[in-house]
């Protein structure tokens, strides 16, 4: 059954019960109000999810598109060291869409909401021809840490957590209908990502830290901080952390995809040389993987990648591009 009222299904999603009840006015009146907390600062961010772009009726069920698509944004507060708070969501939704299908995919994004606590605190809903499904959050980070793409200074480390390529290796799997089975955990880093808020907050206590998350492309990220932080980076081919899953599906490809393919939702940045050991060892306690992928050297805004055979290639932005799909 497709939705029959605007009212009704806005009624449908609203949330029964709030996480931070005290601070907010959510969903019911003309907008939200949040409640500011002393000390600290908030994040705001935005990403949409469009079908034939982002997701397909056969890449993801509607559960996942609403977990990812949350997930993605989680990721960007991740990405600046804060936790997530609030949510809001826009909907544009064609009429083939059932209400069973527009419920998951607000259960999709309550189930990764609620693990962070958050709120779901307001949106918008309109019909249209595609689906699109844009996702706000609010979080926030400390008064005055801040972890920005230009912090990245000559001689500090640079680092990537978990694995990269992974996603790009299950978008592989699900577009060429090739065992899904047999690569639950590609198929997964694609449809769930997991957003690193706990390594951001690890990261956020460190004295200077640039930092990204990997949406594009390792490349591209290393890129956008290369250029925010006029620097170069420099990576080493050999340290790029490449899942045995990955490398079993696709040796020919993994590089590539870790490189390019983008979606891995993992944090790349830079820490001073002398607080790397300590990020580590923390990693470490925590479970965390993160890797010291190469470093950064005087110049102005560029990345390279080394091999062990000592050839020097240069990185470029080919990382995911909207209008430079080529
Ligand atoms: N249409 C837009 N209008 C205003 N700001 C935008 C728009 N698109 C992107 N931005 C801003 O440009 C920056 C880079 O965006 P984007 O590449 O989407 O970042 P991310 O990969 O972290 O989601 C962000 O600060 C974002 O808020
Ligand atoms: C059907 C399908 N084709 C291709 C992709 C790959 N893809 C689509 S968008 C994207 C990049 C990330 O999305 P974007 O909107 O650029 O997010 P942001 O950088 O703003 O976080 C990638 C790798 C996909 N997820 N699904
Ligand atoms: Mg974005
Ligand atoms: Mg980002
Ligand atoms: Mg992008």
């Amino acid at each position: 059954m497709s939705i029959s009222d605007e009212f009704a299904f806005i009624k449908d999603i609203q949330p029964d019960r709030l996480f931070h009840a005290e601070k907010v006015v959510g969903i019911g009146d003309d907008a939200a109000i949040i409640g500011v907390e002393e000390g600290f600062e908030k994040i705001v961010c935005v990403d949409t999810m469009v079908e034939g772009v982002h997701f397909t009726r056969e890449t993801m069920k509607p559960f996942d598109i609403g977990y990812k698509a949350l997930a993605a944004n989680i990721s960007d507060v991740a990405a600046m060291g804060g936790y997530p708070l609030y949510y809001l969501v826009s909907i544009t939704i064609p009429k083939s869409w059932t209400q069973e299908e527009l419920k998951s995919i607000y259960d999709g994004m309550k189930s990764l909401g609620e693990q962070y606590e958050m709120d779901l605190i307001g949106g918008d809903t309109t019909s249209g021809k595609t689906m699109v499904l844009s996702v706000f959050v609010i979080g926030k980070v400390e008064n005055s840490k801040r972890l920005l793409r230009s912090n990245a200074r000559v001689g500090d480390v640079m680092f990537v957590s978990g694995t990269v390529g992974d996603a790009a290796g299950g978008l592989d799997i699900l577009l060429h209908n090739k065992n899904a089975d047999k690569f639950e955990t590609l198929v997964e880093s694609h449809q769930r990502p997991k957003p690193q808020v706990t390594l951001g907050r690890i990261l956020s206590k460190f004295e200077r830290v640039s930092l990204n998350d990997v949406s594009d492309g390792l490349a591209s990220e290393l890129l956008e901080i290369a250029e925010a932080s006029q620097v170069d980076i420099f990576i080493n081919k050999e340290t790029i952390p490449i899942s045995e899953d990955l490398q079993r599906y696709d040796a020919d490809n993994a590089l590539k995809w870790a490189l390019t393919g983008g979606e891995d939702f993992e944090l790349v940045g830079s820490i001073p040389e002398t607080d790397w050991a300590k990020l580590e060892k923390e990693c470490l306690i925590a479970g965390m993987k993160i890797t010291k992928i190469g470093t950064v050297a005087s110049g102005e805004g560029k990345a390279f990648i080394k091999s062990y055979n000592g050839a020097v290639q240069e990185l470029k932005k080919e990382g995911y591009n909207h209008f430079n799909r080529g």
